[in-house]
């Protein structure tokens, strides 16, 4: 099964740049920023992947550092966006959607940032047989003003790349910010043409919950304290789920394979996706997502051949680019 799944050219909706990179290519970063690693370095990426027993989501989000510290350059930026898309074109991924929080600091502007990734993303797609397109983030955790500027830059320069800069993605610590306040400017995006990838009942909060229900969004992120309701609700307006198995599990939010909630999205011919969402901090890959599902769920060949036209259909790519996947999914069976 492994070797199937390795092969199958694969579809990656659920991706933050930042926390994508595995170990073997912070390693190689951090060659390429510090020049040689010492062992202490080795032992703090030993420490990155680690989760204690009882982790949960708020010691997740301080790994990010880490990595946040390695790509506060544009030179590590650049370097950091195609290790990943190599990660990721290395295990059969064959489009990829790559999210990430512009930051500013001494160094760059959140423009600046943008640039550099979306010029990375352009060499690593000749370099890789992949294609990739790029969600900016907006971390909840931020002052509104942040986001209102990033919806701005991705405005502009969606002008010049809009096979690149496709949609906007809602993320961060869900315990921080309140997503009423975010409302506006991602209503402003939307009105601009914009795709909505919302993080939405990653942790449980009603009322927050029902607030992006109303709002509507073009792709779930979690969705695990939807519960059945809010399971029909997605089914009803065709937005799918997008799963991510070992991210759920590790941060403690869903409390084994077993019970994750891809179980009753199945039962419900819900839509959904099968996503890795940092698998650089949650140590997996897309292929071993799937493989946890055929393990946990039975999934057969066939089923994850289906979850990958599924992903097509949700991504945000074009027809063109949509039947041109279709197509390289179908070739690929035939060959088995
Ligand atoms: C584990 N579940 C999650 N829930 C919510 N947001 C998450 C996340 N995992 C990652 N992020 C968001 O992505 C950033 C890292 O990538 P970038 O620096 O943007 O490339 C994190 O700082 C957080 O804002
Ligand atoms: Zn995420």
């Amino acid at each position: 099964m492994i070797n199937f799944l390795r092969g199958l050219p694969k579809v990656e909706l659920h991706a933050h740049l930042n926390g994508s990179l595995s170990i073997e290519s912070i390693k190689e970063l951090a060659e390429k920023v510090y020049g040689q690693q010492s062992e202490e370095f080795a032992e703090m990426c030993e420490r990155f992947i680690s989760f204690e027993k009882g982790a949960n989501l708020n010691d997740c989000f301080q790994k990010f550092a880490f990595v946040h510290e390695l790509t506060s350059t544009p030179q590590g930026l650049d370097y950091a966006t195609q290790l990943a898309i190599r990660d990721f074109a290395r295990d059969n991924v064959m489009y990829l959607e790559l999210r990430t929080t512009p930051k500013s600091n001494g160094n760059m502007t959140r423009r600046a940032y943008l640039e550099t990734v979306i010029s990375a993303i352009k060499r690593g797609t000749k370099q890789h047989e992949i294609n990739v397109k790029l969600l900016p983030s907006i971390n909840r955790s931020e002052p509104v003003a942040v986001a209102e500027e990033t919806v701005a830059l991705a405005t502009e320069i969606a002008q010049n790349e809009p096979d690149i800069v496709v949609g906007i993605d809602f993320s961060g610590n869900p315990n921080q910010g309140k997503f009423s306040e975010f409302a506006p400017v991602l209503e402003t995006a939307r009105k601009h043409g914009f795709k909505l990838a919302i993080h939405c009942a990653e942790i449980d909060n009603p009322v927050e919950i029902r607030e992006m229900l109303k709002f509507g969004m073009s792709r779930c992120g979690h969705g695990t304290y939807l519960g059945n309701s809010g399971f029909a609700h997605m089914k009803q307006y065709n937005i799918p789920i997008e799963c991510c198995l070992t991210s759920n599990v590790k941060s403690g939010t869903v409390s084994s394979f077993g019970s994750h909630h891809l179980k009753q999205l199945l039962l419900a011919d819900a839509p959904k996706v099968l996503c890795t969402d940092d698998c650089g901090v949650f140590d997996t890959t897309l292929s071993d997502e799937f493989l946890l599902a055929t393990e946990t769920f039975g999934l057969t060949q066939s089923q994850c051949i289906d979850l990958i036209i599924e992903a097509v259909q949700h991504s945000f790519a074009t027809p063109e680019e949509k039947l041109k996947m279709k197509m390289q999914v179908y070739a690929y069976t035939r060959r088995q």
